[in-house]
């Protein structure tokens, strides 16, 4: 336990509060991408007492990945919640049942092909994982709230869901995270099999695809490989951004996706960014997922994260009043994902409490999330910030230099620095190199209104404004 944490967990506190108060605090501390592969997917079981909390984890790669690069910090992290030890256990999951709750689950359980197991979790038959739905029967359009922040999005994956493999092939759907990309393409399958049950679908996230090439390597099965992918009607595959710098992996996506397009089957990918904003990609495959329809999710307004709290809270059998999900939606601003987050420990703390949902019971169950709402963003920090993002020097920050590859980047942080700082524009003009206060205004009103018209740029916009408030 680190040195001025004081306990925030006490033993009488529902246990079960502890593991998911654990997770928001390394969503903080450990980088996004390790955060949603490693830590994301665990589940936990706590002690009553919380005095253990075994997480169950899908393999054995994974576990001795776990152990050897997150369970010390993860220990750490449990004691310091609960100030005092608490002991971690690394479980195997058992295998997955088949869904088979809703006529809807079973159609699609029967369709959706199997997953593999991990590349490197120890070699089993290859039907030893069992068939097993890679869907989310709840992840339909019905449960995606619309709003202008996703309607063009959830438009296009709609159509594809109506006539496969013809507009709109690839639709590459890209956007921050948490915002509804993957909840979108479950909705695409969801919808295609309610439609036409005996269509093939996978969805598949780009990490197993990447698992699945080496597999196939390693046991020379390609021909099988082949097989499973290129006989598909509707290919799902989230976080492309992952196939960075994975030679093998891309080429093997390239020619299914070729496979694919030539049998006019439809492939749909989503994204943290637009096309030509991945990195260590090959051109041409590039080009082949901006050939078809691209279309953002942006992060949702102020109307629709209210929308999202009243429906998840209904979902879960609560009220949730109108000015109780206003306040929340002002608060929680960056993603859904952040929202449900609040809205499990709103329902937890009510539940817990026995008490009404009222804006000072949600003030009292948030109360470690607005304090860090309300943290300082400097001028600074911006500025590092933004450097770092556009790789150039921070020093170019204040420098007199005007190529536009320092200029724009310059731009944008006086824009966030007005936007997230009470400083006034002279102030701003003086923390970047002594420049007059028009000039600030200038960035300021050019990035204001391109914010509106250029997507890409409010994209970036939007992973810097996350990356600041934390
Ligand atoms: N418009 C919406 N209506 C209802 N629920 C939503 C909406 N958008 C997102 N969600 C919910 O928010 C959570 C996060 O969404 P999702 O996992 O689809 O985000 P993502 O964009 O794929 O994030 P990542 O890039 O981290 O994978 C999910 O539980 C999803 O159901």
């Amino acid at each position: 336990m680190s040195e001025g944490d004081s306990p925030v967990f006490t033993s009488d506190d529902n246990s079960s509060l502890l593991w998911s108060a654990c997770v928001d605090r390394l969503a903080q501390e450990i980088p996004e991408q390790q955060f949603n592969t490693w830590i994301r997917p665990l589940a936990a079981t706590v002690a009553e007492d919380a005095s253990k909390v075994t997480l169950q984890v899908a393999n054995r790669f994974k576990m001795d990945w776990i152990r050897a690069q997150y369970a010390a910090r993860i220990t750490a992290t449990l004691e310091s919640l609960m100030g005092r030890a608490v002991a971690l256990e690394l479980a195997l999951a058992p295998r997955e049942a088949p869904v088979r709750t809703t006529p809807m689950a079973r159609t699609v359980q029967d369709q959706v092909l199997s997953e593999l197991p991990d590349v490197a979790a120890p070699a089993e038959p290859a039907q030893a994982s069992g068939p097993r739905s890679r869907l989310n029967p709840a992840l339909t359009f019905a449960t995606l709230v619309e709003g202008s922040a996703n309607r063009m999005a959830r438009a296009a994956a709609m159509h594809v869901a109506g006539s496969l493999g013809q507009l709109y092939n690839p639709l590459f759907i890209y956007g921050g995270v948490g915002l509804g990309k993957t909840h979108l393409v479950h909705a695409i399958g969801n919808q295609l099999l309610a439609d036409k049950p005996q269509a093939k679908v996978l969805y598949i996230h780009a990490e197993q695809f990447v698992s699945d090439v080496v597999k196939s390597y390693q046991r020379k099965t390609f021909d099988e490989f082949k097989q499973r992918y290129h006989s598909l009607d509707l290919l799902l595959i989230d976080d492309v951004q992952f196939f960075a710098n994975k030679e093998r992996t891309q080429e093997e996506f390239f020619n299914a996706f070729e496979a694919l397009l030539a049998r006019k089957s439809h492939i749909v990918l989503t994204s943290d960014t637009y096309p030509k904003g991945l990195a260590d990609i090959h051109e041409r495959l590039v080009s082949r997922f901006d050939s078809g329809l691209t279309v953002a999710i942006e992060p949702p307004e102020l109307e629709m994260r209210v929308a999202i709290l009243i429906n998840k809270a209904a979902a879960e059998n609560a009220v949730m009043p109108e000015e109780v999900a206003f306040f929340v939606a002002k608060n929680v601003r960056s993603n859904v994902r952040e929202l449900e987050g609040a809205l499990r420990k709103i329902l937890a703390y009510s539940r817990f409490n026995q008490k009404e949902i009222s804006i000072q019971l949600a003030r009292d169950a948030l109360k470690d999330l607005l304090s860090i709402q309300n943290r300082q963003i400097s001028v600074e920090n911006i500025q590092k910030t933004v450097a770092d993002y556009y790789k150039i020097k921070v020093a170019d920050m204040y420098s007199k230099k005007r190529p536009a590859s320092i200029a724009r980047p310059r731009q944008i942080a006086m824009f966030l620095a007005k936007e997230l700082t009470q400083k006034s524009l002279p102030e701003i003009g003086e923390l970047f190199g002594g420049r007059d206060h028009t000039t600030v205004l200038h960035a300021v009103r050019k990035i204001a209104a391109e914010r509106q018209t250029v997507s890409e740029l409010n994209q970036q916009l939007h992973v810097l404004e996350q990356t600041l408030k934390g």
